[in-house]
């Protein structure tokens, strides 16, 4: 095979780049016989075997110097290697580089409008065709592993059952569990501090799991309108008629209009009488509030055999009802509306400042839906979601307004609006109390939540739980036993009474907010890292883009050449030595040295193009280079704007 002619080797004339630094002693071997020391001419030819590995001298074919300890990163130098060291003029800027007014000129052979940050990636040439092979070294066409899989070759050499093969989400080889380092200075981090906290990255890896669940073969309808993928979420299967009057089941669903996610929730047996019921519902659509689960759709239709009311709602993975958060054990559907199950005291304690928030968002929630005209009615256990700690919503919103329709228009909404105020003493009396049926014996309960909560809250709760039977006024905030005036027992006295519980409620949710900008900014910086590290990939070693800007290769068996640049002789082996220097360190021993804190500095100067300098050494230890990482960012910057260059040539 005879080896193609390349654009750069060492029968070629010297060549000086304009931008980048040309160490003299670097890049020994330039021209044929200049600045070749009697040592560095015997010295190991460096080899590059790939990505990632530390090529060790005595495992180089046909070397003639014996094997030394490797290239030391910057700070593991010991006295004999910087003997060693001495016998080398070192490489310092100033006195081989280029002068610099010509470093600071924009390379000239680049094209103008060549912008580094642009994204080649979305370049129409960029898109290598699914049918396209690509060619291999010895000139034969090898798979594109981008392409569709070839039958009998793709996966099946990795698992024994390709088919049944499921990949399961690592999150938890993610996880950095302890113990920590109890010692560090405050300026030092550990690996996590630089990514989102572990618990947070975990939680939002299993909603998405769950959002993306689906079960193969279900029996579940295979569409229910322009919805599929249905999933049951009901964690209990008996057929309860408790809510609704009718036996109620909620699935997880995918819609084929928006390929969003939502929960239908369906009333079985279901006739519509009225189509006015459905029409009135409209309303339901305009609440937005953060404590209501959002109502979007509500249809009938046969989909399950049997007539069905089909009500469609945001789905929010994994959340969990009030009652299977805190009532696990017990048939929980009626807590807070006449459960007849559990003992006192038997639940978990709820911190007051807990049943605060839980008050003022679900009365956030009721002030939206009172405001809108219409009831929630669904103020319990079972119908309250927890989407997050703490994170309250309110669910199953709007399903009454249908099923009772008509008996809801013999009676007027106000007296639905304070049964949900009741309804909402019951639930957090029940929490309180720590017993589902508290509110069968409601004196009971408040002397039993007196003990442990102040006095502020057990008079607010008895303020909920007594509606105005007659014109007696007496303010929620009042410690007197009694019942508020029909024109003051609203969602809006609640508030105004509660307000500094609000405000509270408010400083905490900002600074939680705070926490969460700030996580955010944490993967920002990794963000931009990961753009660093692509573009270092792209352009490390890459096979040689002998492309002329019409888009035709010189040379196409020379494409997978590793280019001429990236040899010891060429301009950019020092962007090579850089990658060595920052990921490739290996300690006094060979070991490697896998220093996180190491890597990221260095990618953080490299990006900042700061002035500092940095020693880069070959494998060999033959040649030294003292550049900044100024030097290094621009060398870098000129190879991607090179290979950009050669991407924008394709169009
Ligand atoms: N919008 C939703 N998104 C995600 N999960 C939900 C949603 N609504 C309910 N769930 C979950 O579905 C399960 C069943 O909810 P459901 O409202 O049917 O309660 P239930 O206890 O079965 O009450 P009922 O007997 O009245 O049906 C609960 O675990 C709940 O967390």
């Amino acid at each position: 095979m005879t080896r193609p002619k390349k654009s750069l080797n060492v029968e070629s004339p010297s060549f000086t780049p304009n931008f980048t630094p040309k160490p003299a002693n670097a890049l020994p071997a330039m021209v044929k016989g200049i600045a070749l020391s009697p040592k560095s001419a015997g010295a190991a030819a460096f080899t590059p075997k790939g990505s990632g590995t530390v090529t060790r001298a005595a495992s180089m074919v046909g070397h003639s110097k014996q094997a030394s300890d490797d290239f030391m990163p910057q700070h593991f130098f010991q006295p004999q290697q910087q003997q060693q060291q001495q016998q080398f003029s070192e490489f310092v800027p100033g006195q081989s580089f280029v002068p610099q007014q010509q470093m600071d000129s924009p390379p000239q052979n680049l094209h103008p409008q060549i912008n580094p940050y642009a994204d080649p990636f979305m370049s129409p040439q960029g898109h290598m065709s699914h049918h396209q092979s690509i060619p291999s070294l010895d000139g034969t066409q090898q798979i594109n592993p981008y392409g569709p899989p070839a039958a009998g070759v793709t996966g099946q050499q990795f698992y024994q059952d390709n088919n049944s093969y499921r990949h399961p989400l690592n999150y938890h080889l993610y996880a950095s569990v302890g113990p920590r380092r109890e010692n560090m200075q405050p300026y030092q981090r550990a690996s996590a501090d630089f990514f989102i906290p572990d618990n947070i990255r975990d939680d939002l890896h299993k909603k998405s799991e769950a959002a993306l669940q689906v079960f193969g073969n279900s029996t579940l309808p295979q569409t229910v309108e322009h919805f599929h993928s249905l999933v049951a979420l009901d964690t209990n299967p008996s057929r309860t008629t408790t809510t609704f009057g009718y036996p109620s089941w909620i699935y997880k669903a995918t819609s084929s209009k928006d390929g969003h996610t939502y929960a239908l929730r369906r009333i079985e047996g279901f006739r519509l009488t009225s189509e006015q019921a459905i029409r009135s519902f409209q309303g339901w659509k305009r609440i937005t509030c953060a404590s209501v689960v959002r109502v979007h759709d509500a249809f009938t239709g046969r989909w399950f055999g049997d007539s069905s009311l089909i009500v469609v709602t945001d789905y929010h993975p994994l959340s969990r009802t009030l009652g299977e958060k805190y009532f696990p054990t017990i048939n929980n559907t009626r807590v807070g509306k006449g459960a007849s199950v559990g003992s006192a005291g038997s639940g978990p304690f709820v911190q007051e400042q807990d049943l605060w928030n839980y008050i003022v968002q679900l009365a956030g929630a009721l002030k939206a839906i009172h405001e809108a005209g219409f009831a929630a009615q669904t103020v319990s256990a079972s119908k309250v979601i927890l989407t997050a700690k703490n994170r309250l919503r309110l669910n199953g919103c709007g399903v009454l307004d249908i099923t009772q329709y008509e008996h809801r228009q013999a009676g007027g909404v106000g007296e639905l609006q304070r049964n949900d105020l009741l309804d909402l003493g019951r639930l957090v009396l029940s929490l309180a109390a720590r017993n589902a049926s508290a509110q069968q014996n409601v004196q009971k309960s408040l002397e039993f939540i007196a003990r442990a909560y102040s006095e502020r809250f057990r008079a607010c709760l008895v303020w909920l739980l007594n509606p105005p039977a007659n014109d007696d006024l007496v303010s929620p905030t009042t410690t007197s036993e009694g019942a508020a005036t029909v024109s003051d027992y609203n969602v809006g006295t609640l508030l105004t009474n509660i307000s500094d519980k609000v405000i509270s409620v408010l400083d905490s949710t900002l600074h939680y907010e705070d926490e969460m900008t700030n996580n955010l900014m944490r993967e920002l910086e990794n963000g931009r890292l990961i753009r660093l590290l692509t573009k270092m990939s792209v352009v490390l070693e890459r096979p040689d883009i002998s492309l002329t800007p019409t888009g035709t290769s010189t040379n196409s068996s020379s494409a997978n050449q590793p280019s001429n640049a990236w040899s010891e002789t060429g301009e950019r082996y020092y962007l090579k030595l850089f990658r060595d220097y920052v990921f490739h360190q290996v300690d006094h021993e060979g070991r490697p040295v896998l220093n996180l804190g190491h890597i990221i500095t260095c990618l953080n100067k490299m990006d900042a193009g700061t002035e500092e300098m940095v020693q880069l050494m070959s494998r060999d230890e033959q040649n030294i280079m003292i550049v900044s990482y100024r030097e290094v960012k621009r060398g870098f910057e000129s190879a991607w704007a090179e290979i950009s260059k050669a991407a924008a040539g394709r169009r």
